[in-house]
């Protein structure tokens, strides 16, 4: 198990686009920690900097620390993270397309023994049967759920101790959301994973994890416990539309009228 300390990070897209502004964050080992938030508030570059991605994106860290189990990886490489046990699933189901779903699962396993891959694909397809179904079809071709699942394979098969995964419910029916958000439960309690969630979806978000994070333009405006959070009138009607007199409008009413930063 692993903990992951983020403090007061700012970083800075191309020099001038500050993204994030002094945020804050922590999941204890074995914790599931949500990173919610409106689009742009800037959680994928949160991901992104914890994993050593963010020069991909010319981004940099201005300032703060990033540390997985106390050590420092705020300028570390992707590789280093990597190695480190931090696997980050990205947005937008980044499979190689036109790689079969065994290739795919392949070419994840690359730091294993041939004994120890073999042995963990097998999980992966007992875990996902539809994946072994569709074992020798181009990635491309899965539809967004199999594609969602066959790069939680492809995670399983780097061994990681902490799993941050990038809006995983993005574009999926209700029950395939549901689906995704069980078997990241089972996952995280079978794997003693330290779970970082981030998700627009909250109620799926909340039905996995103990803890979220609410991010709005670069900073942390909401920290505090899933039930806190779910009996926080504050935080249900901004971003679940959920308050008193309810539905969509009114919510975007209210997120008008609501200033948080
Ligand atoms: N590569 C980039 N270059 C410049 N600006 C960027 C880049 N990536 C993100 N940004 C900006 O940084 C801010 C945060 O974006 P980010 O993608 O982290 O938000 P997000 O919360 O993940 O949004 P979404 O839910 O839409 O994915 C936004 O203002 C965005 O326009």
């Amino acid at each position: 198990m692993a903990s992951l300390n983020v403090e007061n990070l700012k970083v800075v897209y191309r020099g001038v686009i500050l993204a994030l502004n002094g945020v804050s964050l922590r999941a204890e080992p074995g914790e599931a920690v949500g990173l919610l938030g409106p689009n742009g508030a800037g959680k994928s570059t949160l991901v992104r900097a914890i994993a050593g991605l963010l020069h991909q994106y010319e981004g940099r860290v201005l300032d703060g620390k990033i540390t997985l189990n106390g050590q420092d990886i705020t300028h570390a490489s992707a590789l280093k993270v990597a190695a480190l046990g931090l696997t980050p699933i990205l947005e937008g189901r980044p499979v190689f397309r036109y790689l079969t779903v065994l290739e795919n699962l392949t070419a994840a396993a690359h730091k294993l023994s041939p004994a120890r891959a073999r042995a963990i694909t097998e999980e992966v397809f007992a875990r996902f049967p539809r994946l072994y179904e569709r074992r020798r079809e181009q990635a491309g071709y899965l539809s967004g759920g199999e594609q969602q699942m066959l790069l939680l394979g492809m995670a399983l098969l780097t061994e990681p101790r902490v799993l941050v995964v990038d809006e995983p419910s993005l574009g999926l029916a209700p029950i395939l959301v549901e689906e995704v958000m069980r078997v990241l439960g089972e996952l995280r309690r079978e794997k003693g994973l330290t779970l970082i969630l981030v998700e627009q979806n909250a109620r799926a978000a909340f039905s996995l994890v103990e803890r979220v994070y609410v991010l709005e333009q670069g900073r942390v405006a909401f920290e505090g416990s899933t039930q806190v959070a779910q009996s926080d009138a504050d935080v249900m009607e901004f971003y679940l539309g959920a308050g008193a007199s309810g539905g969509f409008a009114e919510a975007k009413r209210y997120r008008r009228r609501k200033r948080w930063v």
